[in-house]
């Protein structure tokens, strides 16, 4: 092989990317297979994971921890959603959904159900989750060292009506999100509570991070869909589904173009989990206009200037006013 052949293989090496083809100059085209493990291109090597979890999240696109999170920092963060539920605190920003199918009926038995907390940074109790230590020490796998803390949610599913509002359509996260590169976002969601098949535990589609942004749009449900919950209208029905049964503090780390949904809460409990959506602050912004990303865009937006006026907003700007640095440095989101 030439000198040059030589640096481009170690070169390429570095960047993971294999196998690749080489022109030769002193002959033909020659193909260059290398023989170290298959490159790892969606986690970062930093003694937190073992070999084996890098490669079941290279191949399945989400890696569940069990007991990761306390039982007291569970009871905490149930405190104060409880004392938001109540109304006792006004946090700027927060949105606080109910499900449609109470949100749109007259009779109701419970006025004050709410199915969503979003956008909890300006909420210390709840906001400590983002930025518990044995999460970011994960997290940093995928992301790498400065962390941006994008999005967050405390999901509290109610107990489905009978119209079947509660389940959640199947969908990947990136289509909510203006920002790449992918691979450098990750979700992590943590059960607060034993969460199972009857409550309406997420549903995966392993391994389907590996396809691209697929489009999006609210399905066909005849009892409702809750607002913004889009779904992949034509995902394959018979690629194989795992249910993540979870016991509380269990937390699962996933990518955002892994297809995920939840199923109906069967139970008359409320199922709790909290999440974040953490990026790598090194990532940047993207302008969706006239992609498959452009329906999202514009929901925001409208719910944006329907909250804070203008019409100056853009869809990166929501993002980036929400995001919250929560390790290293604030280098470009
Ligand atoms: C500067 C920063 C600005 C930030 C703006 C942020 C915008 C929200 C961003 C959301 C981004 C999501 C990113 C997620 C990334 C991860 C993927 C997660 C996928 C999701 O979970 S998305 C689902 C979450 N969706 C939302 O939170 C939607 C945002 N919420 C809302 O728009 C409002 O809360 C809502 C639902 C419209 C309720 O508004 P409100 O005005 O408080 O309620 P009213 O009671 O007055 O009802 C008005 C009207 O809406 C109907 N309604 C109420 N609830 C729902 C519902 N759940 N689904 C559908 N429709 C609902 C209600 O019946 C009324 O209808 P009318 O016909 O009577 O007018
Ligand atoms: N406004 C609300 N909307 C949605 N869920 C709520 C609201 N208030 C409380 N919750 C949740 O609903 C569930 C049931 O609450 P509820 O007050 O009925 O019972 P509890 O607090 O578990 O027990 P207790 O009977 O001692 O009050 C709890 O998990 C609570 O976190
Ligand atoms: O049902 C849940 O808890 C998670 C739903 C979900 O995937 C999301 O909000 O992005
Ligand atoms: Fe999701
Ligand atoms: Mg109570």
């Amino acid at each position: 092989m030439s000198r040059a052949a030589e640096r481009l293989k170690i070169v390429l090496n570095h960047l993971d990317r294999s196998p690749l083809c080489v022109r030769n100059s002193s002959t033909s085209t020659q193909q260059v297979v290398y023989s170290q493990p298959h490159a790892l291109r969606y986690t970062f090597d930093n003694d937190i994971l073992s070999t084996e979890q890098r490669l079941s999240y290279e191949e399945n696109g989400f890696l569940v921890i069990k007991g990761l999170v306390s039982e007291g920092d569970i009871n905490r963060f149930r405190v104060a959603f409880e004392r938001i539920c109540r109304g006792e605190v006004k946090i700027p920003g927060l949105i606080v959904m109910r499900d449609v199918s109470i949100a749109k009926s007259e009779f109701i038995p419970d006025q004050k159900a709410i199915s969503k907390l979003q956008d909890f940074q300006e909420e210390t109790e709840l906001f400590r989750y983002c930025a518990l230590p044995q999460i970011l020490k994960y997290v940093e796998c995928f992301t790498g060292p400065n962390i941006m803390a994008m999005h967050t949610m405390l999901i509290n599913k109610p107990p489905d009506t009978g119209k079947m509002t509660s389940r959640h359509p199947m969908h990947q996260d990136l289509h909510y999100f203006p920002f790449r590169p992918a691979d450098r976002i990750v979700c992590s969601w943590t059960a607060m509570e034993k969460i199972n098949r009857q409550n309406g535990c997420l549903v995966v589609l392993p391994g389907s991070h590996h396809g691209t942004l697929r489009e999006h749009d609210y399905p066909e449900w005849e009892g409702g869909v809750n607002k913004m919950y889009h779904g992949i209208r034509d995902y394959n029905t018979n690629h194989p589904r795992v249910h993540l049964e979870m016991e509380k503090g269990d937390t699962v780390f996933f990518h955002p173009l892994l297809i995920h949904g939840s199923g109906m809460n069967q139970t008359q409990g409320f199922r709790k989990a909290i999440s974040c959506h953490y990026a790598s602050a090194d990532c940047y912004y993207i302008d969706v206009s006239k992609t498959s990303q452009e329906n999202i865009a514009l929901e925001v937006k409208a719910i944006a200037e329907k909250k804070y006026g203008g019409g100056f907003i853009t869809f990166e700007d929501t993002w980036a006013i929400r995001g919250r640095l929560v390790q290293g440095e604030r280098t470009n989101m």
